[in-house]
């Protein structure tokens, strides 16, 4: 964490820059009131002062009836003054809410982006990145600790800064120049004790602070959360819960106080002293020229030498939001460059070289190919993929089956061009992948992931998710959920496509874990309505039941038509139907060929297929004749 004054001032600066986001007409409102709310309380000064010089004057008694004008004008002035503060008050909050919504809208989109869009996978799976993305996310949904929070917070300290020039100037009007300096580095000092303190809060909290709230938060949030309510009960771990949530808690309060004494306290008295020293040496100047000063110019210097006196306290409209609104920025902006370098080293976020060949949208047209590829994870200290030779000719259907851990997930992840391979090459139509730039080559494959996301958005969006550009084709949606088998589940929900897919919504629905993945099937079958040929489903039959399994199956060489595809599974009745089985083990391709052959060949595909059939017939489970 940085936080030498230079680096000060560059955070400062940072959190400025992103003001012209608010738009014009909201940044110079909101400066126009905070330049108003700074200027009313010298305005108070001015008339509460004007109307004490005027008071005595109603005390005479030939003229008492005539100062009432003079000193209702004063009157007038300082209760306007008081009245207006309090009336802008609302207007300062809603000005920095624009602000602050229209500057974190733009950070919610660079996250984004730069998340899901530029960050290598290798970086998105690092403990380190993955802790700073979740508080950049928190950075960004907690109100007040937003990047926009702390712009408008950046705004609302002209009210506080303008209010004591203001003061100064009076001061130096007064009592001359040097009191005036004077009052001035009383408010400085003042500000930065109470300034500085709250930096080095900040930096506790974040460094010392960050492991045990992640822990208390974790226990109050499982003992919070209905999903786990089920679990809780039946094992009857309530009391643990409680009692740990109540040490989590005590050690944290018990360090809290410890810090924030030795944080508050001590600098607390040496900025008091400083600042009362300060104040008593400017009344001491004011009672050395107290004989040849009026009594307006004494009034107006007694209540300016006060206001310096304010800095010393918390602003509630600034300080927590440009403390920890910038940290949450500078998280941002660092993710950001960590992202950008990362893609820089691990890979090209664009195409090498221009394609010669055909167009991507044309890509497959013969054959992807595997050659001598090989792959190991950064924080890996093996190679997954260990020199993998392996072709997948197109229009053809391979599977892909192996133990767990032998490297079929990884395979596909180089394919789609989440990871680069470490050695080897892969080509598409004999051209090196890493020269097709990766985003369109990306829209020609349709794929779900053994963990696929379960958006918590409506049926349609779920299903639609595979072509983002196709989302509104109600017809393409409904034909993809009836390849997907999915139809019937879209039957039984209140609105249909229009159904949030999560009971957290009105009219939500949760669905099982089978009908779940009967809509990710769905959502790579409309990528390929949409144009993807190439068709991956990592595990897309593991939760559904036999039945369906089968339905599928029976459905696929049909849906598969023309596509390639690549299917992993660990059931055999799902991969048999393949035009060819390929075997990993340890990173390589072990054997390969047609069900039968495989059979034929006798090795580790026929033991499995053999130890999973006989499984089935033994237990009679219905579907069995699948197997066969
Ligand atoms: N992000 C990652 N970082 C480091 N290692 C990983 C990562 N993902 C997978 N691995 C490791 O790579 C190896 C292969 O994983 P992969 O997911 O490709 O296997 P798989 O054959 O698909 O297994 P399964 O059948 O269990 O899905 C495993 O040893 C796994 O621990």
């Amino acid at each position: 964490m940085r936080h030498l004054p230079l680096d000060r001032g560059r955070r400062w600066l940072s959190i400025a820059r992103l003001l012209p986001l608010a738009g014009r007409p909201a940044l110079l409102s909101s400066v126009l009131v905070n330049l108003t709310i700074g200027l009313l309380p010298v305005g108070f000064i001015v008339g509460t002062s004007v109307m004490l010089t005027r008071v005595p004057a109603l005390a005479a008694v030939r003229h008492g009836p005539d100062a009432w004008p003079g000193v209702l004008s004063a009157f007038a002035l300082a209760i306007g003054a008081l009245v207006l503060q309090n009336m802008l008050s609302p207007l300062q909050a809603a000005f920095g809410e624009l602000v602050t919504r229209r500057i974190d809208g733009h950070c919610m989109r660079r996250l984004m982006t730069a998340c899901l869009a530029d960050a290598p996978m290798t970086l998105l799976e690092q403990r380190e990145v993955i802790d700073d993305l979740s508080l950049a996310r928190q950075g960004l949904l907690e109100r007040s600790q937003t990047p926009g929070a702390a712009a408008a917070g950046l705004l609302a300290l002209i009210a506080r800064y303008v209010q004591v020039i203001g003061a100064v100037i009076l001061v130096g009007l007064v009592l001359g120049p040097s009191a005036g300096v004077m009052i001035g580095l009383v408010a400085a000092v003042v500000r930065a004790g109470s300034r500085g303190a709250l930096t080095r809060w900040s930096l506790v909290i974040r460094r010392r602070f960050a492991g045990t709230q992640r822990r208390m938060r974790y226990v109050l949030d499982t003992g919070s959360d209905p999903a786990v309510a089920k679990e809780v009960r039946v094992l009857g771990i309530l009391p643990w819960l409680r009692a740990r949530a109540e040490s989590e808690s005590g050690s944290f309060l018990a360090s809290w106080w410890r810090e924030r004494r030795r944080i508050y306290f001590t600098p607390f008295l040496v900025f008091t002293l400083v600042a009362l020293v300060g104040t008593v040496a400017v009344l001491l100047e004011l009672r050395a020229a107290a004989g040849g000063v009026s009594v307006l110019g004494l009034s107006l210097a007694v209540q300016s030498i006060l206001v310096p006196l304010r800095m010393g306290t918390f602003f509630p409209e600034s300080d927590l939001q440009t403390m920890y609104g910038m940290q949450a920025y500078d998280t941002i902006t660092d993710l950001e460059e960590r992202f950008r370098t990362g893609a820089r080293r691990t890979g090209p976020a664009v195409a090498r070289t221009t394609l010669e060949t055909s167009p991507v949208q044309e890509l497959p047209a013969k054959a992807i190919r595997f050659e001598d590829v090989r792959f190991r994870y950064p924080d890996g200290d093996r190679d997954v993929l260990c020199g993998l030779d392996l072709e997948l000719p197109v229009g053809t259907s391979t599977a892909i089956v192996g133990l767990n851990g032998a490297g079929k997930t990884t395979l596909i992840k180089l394919l789609a061009r989440l990871y680069e391979p470490t050695g080897g090459l892969i080509t598409v139509d004999g051209a090196d992948l890493r020269d097709i730039d990766p985003r369109a080559w990306q829209r020609r494959l349709a794929m779900i992931f053994q963990d696929y996301v379960r958006y918590e958005l409506d049926a349609a969006a779920n299903i639609g998710m595979g072509a983002p550009d196709h989302i509104g084709d109600e017809a393409a949606l409904r034909a993809a959920s009836e390849w997907a088998g999915a139809a019937d589940v879209l039957d039984t929900l209140p609105a249909h496509l229009a159904t949030p897919l999560s009971s957290r919504y009105a009219r939500g629905v949760d669905l099982s874990g089978g009908q779940w993945q009967r809509i990710a099937l769905a959502r790579a079958l409309f990528a390929v309505g949409a144009g993807a040929s190439v068709l991956v489903l990592d595990e897309p039959t593991a939760q559904l039941d036999v039945r369906a399994e089968v339905a599928f199956f029976d459905r696929f060489i049909e849906l598969t038509e023309g596509l390639t595809t690549i299917v992993i599974s660990h059931r055999f009745s799902t991969v048999r139907r393949a035009d060819r089985i390929v075997v990993l083990d340890e990173g390589r391709v072990a054997e390969e060929g047609d069900h039968d052959e495989l059979l034929r060949g006798d090795g580790g595909y026929a033991e499995l297929f053999r130890l999973q059939a006989h499984r089935f017939f033994t237990d009679g489970l219905p579907g069995s004749e699948a197997m066969r």
